[in-house]
């Protein structure tokens, strides 16, 4: 059993996936990103999940291997912006080191663009960008152990941040 250095949580577009690498980097730690092991467990792009086998699916295999990655990674850990929406993931999240990054709409919906790699956003991008915000912002609030705002900061910039708040344990590269 292992414990990740820290959790990174927030909406699509806060940078979840390039501040965890560019964090991991910095820490000589290794990136897991749930996304890219769902979709090597499943074979296949997480959009092409959503079509062909649909969200509920999604959601489950995300349960699972958010629940595996919080037992066994001992680097840092990004989710997939609505992992948060699982009540056992949330249980596990509660006991972690948990950055949440922050992001205004007008960034979130620049970075994410009309990206058809984000399912959830098809049919109005921009509507269900802000709708999406508004519901998950306590939840991201409440897991939250600390809380870096991304926006105008270069992902390096954040990742500056996000070292400050870190404990011990995270600052040199998760050494025990
Ligand atoms: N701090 C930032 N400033 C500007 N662009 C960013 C920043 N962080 C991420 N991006 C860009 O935004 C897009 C979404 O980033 P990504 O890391 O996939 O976000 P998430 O995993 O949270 O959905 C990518 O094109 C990435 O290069
Ligand atoms: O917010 C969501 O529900 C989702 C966010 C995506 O990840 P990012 O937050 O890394 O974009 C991905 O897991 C999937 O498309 C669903
Ligand atoms: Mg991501």
């Amino acid at each position: 059993m292992s414990t990740p250095i820290t959790v990174l949580i927030g909406p699509p577009g806060a940078g979840k996936s390039t501040v965890g690498e560019a964090l991991a980097r910095r820490l000589g730690a290794e990136l897991r990103d749930t996304d890219t092991e769902i979709e090597a467990r499943a074979g296949k792009a997480v959009a092409d999940i959503f079509v062909e086998d649909g969200e509920e699916a999604f959601r489950a295999l995300e349960r699972r291997v958010v629940a595996e990655t919080l037992a066994e990674w001992d680097g840092v850990v990004a989710v997939g912006g609505g992992a948060v929406l699982d009540a056992d993931s949330r249980r596990g999240l509660a006991e972690q080191h948990v950055v949440y990054l922050q992001v205004e709409f007008e960034d979130a919906a620049k970075r994410v663009g009309l990206n058809q790699a984000r399912p959830l956003l098809a049919g109005n991008p921009r509507a269900r960008l802000k709708r999406l915000l508004e519901e998950r912002l306590p939840v991201y609030e409440g897991l939250a152990t600390a809380t870096v705002s991304t926006s105008g900061r270069h992902p390096e910039e954040v990742v500056d941040a996000i070292v400050e708040l870190l404990p011990e344990r995270g600052r040199n590269g998760g050494a025990r």
